[in-house]
């Protein structure tokens, strides 16, 4: 059931959010062999949540040391130590406080050198972990959520987009309101992705967001406006501001209104928390990768066990046309992605292309 939770400003709407993130994760009660799996979003929305995140973990309320992170999305072509880089944007606001360990933290890795075998890898990964059980996001202007632009295919998973003029403009205040300094392309992971995960909490703060919630929540479900395929997941939450709710009609304001009032709260009305969700295979245990393995930037995996292996022929795992060429991207060593290499090294393989991986 879609639940919308309305708070009169952000940061009453940060702190809902906060609280259900971390009684989420309380109620799970994750070890260090069956962590809690949280997607993340980077925008200057979720800030604030992260804010918070941060000071009730110093007031010893929260741990995070067997959560698994994935972050989804990251410009292509930044150095990842840019200020700009989603990577910078999750360490300086998030991780850097926090007590997860390095190797749990997945951010996929703008300056592959194969871009179709990070997108790859990265969806292998959060197979392994047997899928995301929250999935935290925030929204575009323009109705896009991590990066899938509109017109995005909603079967999408992990690829490389290119921007929006719309996401040009609005994202070049972070780049000297130079929209000549913002990337053009981003590595994001599918719409389909985002569908996988057993819950997706969506923040949506500010009267420029208004009308993406209104085409989002109240037409029907379609690819030039991607959070409206929230419809049809199981378990979305929509937290807004009463700004991001002007374009909405009083009646559907109120009809959700009314639902919490009749207390049905969200934080107690969440999906049965499960450790593996039905959609993926049962995963291999996780190793411990050596700190030398961790150094290992993202290679090209050897072999796919059978329960891994994606069918393709379903989902296209890049939009071809799409890539960026060889010449734009520089070898780098990601330790905070390296997590999982010396696991995906001795055990999987993707072929050439990086997008099919089909059962032998
Ligand atoms: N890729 C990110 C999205 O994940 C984010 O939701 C959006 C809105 O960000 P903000 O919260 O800054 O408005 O910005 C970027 O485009």
């Amino acid at each position: 059931m879609l639940r919308v939770i309305i708070r009169e400003d952000p940061d009453a709407a940060s702190v809902y959010i906060a609280d259900y993130i971390i009684s989420r994760i309380k109620a799970f009660n994750p070890t260090e062999n069956q962590p809690f799996v949280l997607g993340l979003p980077t925008g200057s929305s979720p800030e604030i949540i992260y804010k918070i995140l941060v000071q009730r973990h110093r007031a010893g309320e929260i741990s995070f040391k067997d959560v698994v992170t994935f972050n989804m999305d990251e410009y292509v072509g930044l150095p990842r130590d840019h200020p700009e880089s989603y990577h910078s944007f999750m360490y300086k606001h998030f991780f850097s406080h926090v007590d997860i360990p390095p190797q749990n933290i997945n951010i996929l890795d703008g300056n592959a050198p194969d871009m179709a075998t990070e997108c790859t890898s990265f969806e292998a990964r959060i197979a392994h972990y047997g899928g995301i059980e929250l999935f935290l996001g925030g929204v575009g202007p323009d109705g896009h959520i991590a990066f899938n632009e509109p017109g995005s295919s909603l079967n999408s998973r992990t690829r490389v987009k290119t921007l929006a003029y719309d996401t040009i403009l609005a994202n070049s205040r972070f780049f000297e309101n130079d929209v000549n300094k913002v990337p053009r392309m981003a590595m994001t992971v599918g719409i389909q992705t985002i569908m996988d995960a057993r819950e997706v909490v969506i923040v949506a703060t500010g009267a420029h967001k208004a009308f993406a919630v209104q085409k989002g929540l109240e037409d029907g479900v379609n690819h030039m406006w991607t959070l409206s395929a929230l419809q049809l997941h199981p378990h979305p939450l929509i937290v807004c501001d009463r700004d991001a709710t002007l374009e909405l009609k009083v009646k559907t304001v109120r009809y959700f209104e009314s639902i919490e009032q009749a207390g049905t709260d969200a934080r107690t009305q969440g999906p049965a928390l499960v450790y593996r969700p039905r959609a993926y295979p049962t995963p291999m245990p996780a190793k411990r990768s050596s700190p030398r393995q961790q150094q290992t930037p993202v290679g090209t995996p050897k072999k796919v066990p059978k329960d891994l292996r994606i069918n393709t022929e379903l989902h296209r795992l890049m939009e071809e046309d799409e890539l960026t060429p060889d010449s734009m991207s520089s070898r780098m060593v990601d330790s905070a992605i390296g997590g999982l290499d010396g696991t995906l090294n001795n055990d999987l393989v993707f072929d050439r292309m990086g997008a099919r991986m089909t059962a032998h």
